[in-house]
């Protein structure tokens, strides 16, 4: 036995960057055996390129930080103080909440902004349908039901990012939307046959041309990667589904890619 465990970890593969520890992630992306370490600074260096390579911010800009608590903007969050500080990018970064008024779903997951808050030292700003329109989503889903609450939902959170960004007066505002994400609003506007949607959708900065440009630094991030890393370096988010969104039109195209891409490999 003891022979047999020794063996096992004399032919351990090594991480195939460094060449020194011992692989123990399989990236999604590249399929690579690579140590953590690695997968780190991979992960981290690629979103900093898409930064670059896009060029999403400029020196002293004030960006917001859409942050629902959950692994997403959560690691968003994280990588981006982080790159901000390792690389000079100069910007005053801010987290931003939209409290829907979801009980025992976003008030859970504002616990855990009000944490990152304190863990990431970044000012956050709370803003909530209920102040803004007088309505919180229980409500709302009272009145109307769990038919197209999600699109009521996405309509009103889109305005109160905007009504916390002029609050807080960035210049930016920007969300853990990952390739996942997008590849799955582009399925969504194929089969809605929105033509104008879908040309936009898969732009890295939107609304420029509105009250203020959203960027997706996530864009070519895998969701399973975003996973891997918030798992591995333990950050502290929240990881429930929001409790209306169960029948959303979205889950099912997700379902559908996951069952495409289950075929294919
Ligand atoms: N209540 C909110 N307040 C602020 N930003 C939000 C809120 N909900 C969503 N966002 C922003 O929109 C992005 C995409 O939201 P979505 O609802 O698709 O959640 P998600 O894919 O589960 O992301 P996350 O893991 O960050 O919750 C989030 O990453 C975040 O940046």
């Amino acid at each position: 036995m003891e022979g047999e465990g020794g063996e096992r970890k004399r032919g351990a593969r090594l991480c195939c960057v460094c060449k020194k520890s011992r692989a123990s992630v399989k990236r999604p992306k590249t399929l690579e055996q690579i140590c953590r370490e690695c997968f780190y600074d991979a992960f981290e260096s690629e979103i900093h390129q898409v930064i670059l390579e896009n060029q999403l911010f400029s020196p002293g800009e004030r960006v917001a930080i859409g942050a629902s608590g959950g692994k997403d903007s959560t690691v968003l969050a994280y990588v981006l103080s982080k790159l901000n500080r390792l690389h000079n990018y100069g910007l005053h970064l801010f987290l931003l909440s939209v409290d829907e008024g979801i009980t025992g779903y976003r008030d859970d997951s504002l616990e855990t902004v009000h944490r990152n808050q304190i863990q990431y030292g970044l000012p956050l700003k709370v803003v909530s349908y209920k102040d803004l329109y007088g309505w919180t989503m229980d409500e709302i889903v009272r009145v109307i039901g769990l038919k197209n609450n999600c699109t009521f939902c996405g309509v009103f959170r889109r305005q109160a990012l905007d009504r916390g960004a002029s609050l807080l007066k960035v210049d930016k505002v920007v969300t853990g939307h990952n390739a996942d994400d997008i590849a799955e609003t582009v399925l969504l506007n194929l089969l809605r046959g929105d033509v104008a949607r879908l040309s936009r959708c898969t732009s890295i900065t939107t609304g420029e041309d509105g009250p203020i440009p959203r960027c997706k630094p996530f864009k070519y991030t895998y969701e399973k990667e975003i996973v891997m890393y918030a798992y591995f370096k333990k950050l502290d988010y929240f990881s429930t589904e929001c409790i209306y969104s169960p029948n959303a039109y979205r889950g099912f195209a997700r379902e559908f890619i996951k069952d495409l891409e289950r075929i294919r490999c």
